[in-house]
């Protein structure tokens, strides 16, 4: 059933056009975000439709009923509004604010206060969090506070239509969510229809069912957020670059603005030293980074990478704490470090690199096989105890990738390092045949973001032949001197 219908809306502030033929409708049940840059009309249209000002181009239906035919009390009685900034009415206690949500429904000259109302305040306050504030006076509210006041106010009014400009605008992270989940739930549950302005693409992205996204007063696009919040439309909406990404927990896009100077950023200055117990490469900017380390799996930004050395007896059992630990004693922030671990002595690392013509590919890799194993035969193997001593690799690349580039990235190394251990005839003991890595291996794949554009990192591609051939030349050189170790006394 559609509850709002906005059709061929214009609006002018004296000879100034502000909205231009928007027409878009919104289902009962829906939450639909009004997204656009300051000054694209956004407010003026939720005005319109709140009847704060009023319409003189196009038409606007609420439940089928044009709102030139809706009296002031039927309009409250069907929406509530929560404005950009509410006044703040001085006197009145929480509960009296929010009380006067009620008034639309109140009847006679001499209206009373039902149950039906004290329920419908209460409520409303608990959907808010502000039931412990309920005899403050107003004023003695943070703005943040006062806001979940004003909505609640607004939820008192038990509306079909809910009109929001900028809810979540003061308030912090843990408000933000509960309002939002709040409003999400009152539409699922009882079919309140919920049309908001929203500043952060993030929040109209993660909560709104629709959006239409305003550019100068015009429709610049409708339709689900991961549909059309393309990064080409934001940057073209909002005259800044974009970088759009997959929500880590939910199926949507998140997205980022990315800040200027960060283009122009050189090659990634890498330095590689040791510790006693370890091999460090630094990079002078974050890197970004995909990898299967202890510590700072999946993608990140990282300035350094620790390559671990444990002995081979080890216990693995607490092994993401004890790293997490090591790297703060050691001085390194958690949060901007790769932490890997391998029980082979780190003086063997083997550090390589091939500057190209316009991209630059480097290789670190230690490389121990006392774990090693055939990934079509593991099966065969009774369960074993993980234990250190491993192939760790850190791959770096001087230029932009694609996420499709970066998995491609970590498929071309793994396929590099596992020919390494065939044409050096290492075998996994348990099964006799050769051996496509160890139990225990981590790769990071990292990448400097800025420069040469790499969509594609497979075995044919440019790039992708670079970390093949590198990879072979670092893990069969790192088998070599960890052999050779072996061999001495
Ligand atoms: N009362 C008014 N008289 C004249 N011009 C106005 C008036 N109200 C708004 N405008 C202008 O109309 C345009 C649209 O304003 P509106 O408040 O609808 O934009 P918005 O998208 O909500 O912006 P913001 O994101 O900054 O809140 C702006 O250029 C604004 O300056």
């Amino acid at each position: 059933m559609t509850m709002l219908e906005v059709r061929a809306v214009s609006h002018q502030y004296g000879l100034k056009q502000v909205l231009d033929h928007v027409t878009f409708s919104v289902e009962k049940g829906e939450l639909f975000g009004i997204v656009g840059p300051n000054g694209s009309g956004k407010t003026t249209l939720l005005k319109l439709i709140s009847k704060e000002l009023p319409l003189v181009s196009g038409e606007i239906t609420i439940s089928g009923q044009p709102l030139s035919a809706l009296s002031a009390k039927q309009w409250a009685r069907m929406a509530a509004v929560l404005p950009q900034t509410a006044e703040t009415a001085y006197g009145y206690t929480v509960k009296e604010t929010v009380a006067l949500g009620r008034y639309a429904h109140q009847r006679g000259l001499f209206p009373t206060w039902t149950k039906e109302d004290e329920a419908a305040v209460q409520e409303a306050l608990a959907a808010v969090g502000l039931i412990d504030k309920i005899d403050e006076p107003l004023e003695r509210l943070s703005g943040g506070e006062r806001q979940r006041a004003y909505l609640a106010r607004a939820l008192a009014q038990e509306p079909q239509l809910l009109l929001l400009d900028e809810p979540t605008n003061h308030m912090d992270i843990s408000g933000q969510v509960r309002l939002l989940d709040r409003l999400v739930e009152a539409a699922r549950s009882r079919g309140l229809t919920v049309v908001a302005v929203f500043h952060d693409m993030n929040v109209a992205s993660l909560y709104c069912d629709r959006v239409i996204v305003l550019k100068e007063g015009k429709t610049a696009a409708l339709g689900a957020p991961a549909d059309v919040m393309t990064p080409a439309l934001l940057q073209e909406v909002f005259a800044a670059p974009v970088v759009r990404q997959a929500h880590p927990a939910a199926a949507k896009p998140v997205f980022s603005f990315v800040p200027k100077g960060k283009e122009e950023s050189p090659a990634a200055g890498l330095r590689l030293s040791f510790l006693d117990d370890a091999a460090v490469l630094a990079a002078r900017k974050p890197l970004r980074v995909l990898s299967s380390a202890l510590i700072g799996a999946g993608f990140q930004w990282a300035t350094h990478f620790v390559n671990r050395q444990v002995g081979l007896d080890y216990d693995c059992r607490d092994a993401e704490e004890d790293m997490h630990r090591y790297l703060e004693q050691r001085g390194f922030l958690p949060e901007r470090t790769v932490g890997m671990m391998t029980a082979v002595d780190v003086r063997d690392a083997v550090w390589v690199q091939e500057e190209g013509e316009a991209f630059l590919v480097a290789v670190m890799a230690t490389a121990g096989v006392g774990n090693a194993i055939d990934a079509a035969r593991s099966w065969q193997h009774k369960p074993f105890a993980v234990k250190p001593g491993t192939i760790n690799m850190v791959v770096v690349i001087d230029g932009r990738l694609t996420d499709a580039a970066f998995v491609q990235a970590v498929m071309t190394a793994t396929e590099a390092k596992a020919k390494a251990l065939a044409d050096r005839s290492v075998c996994d003991p348990e099964t006799g045949t050769v051996a496509t890595g160890t139990s225990t291996d981590s790769l990071a794949v990292a990448a400097t973001q800025t420069g040469r554009t790499f969509a594609y990192a497979g075995t044919a591609t440019e790039l992708g032949r670079a970390i093949g051939r590198l990879v072979y030349e670092a893990v069969t050189e790192a088998l070599d001197r960890y052999k050779r170790r072996r061999g001495r006394p």
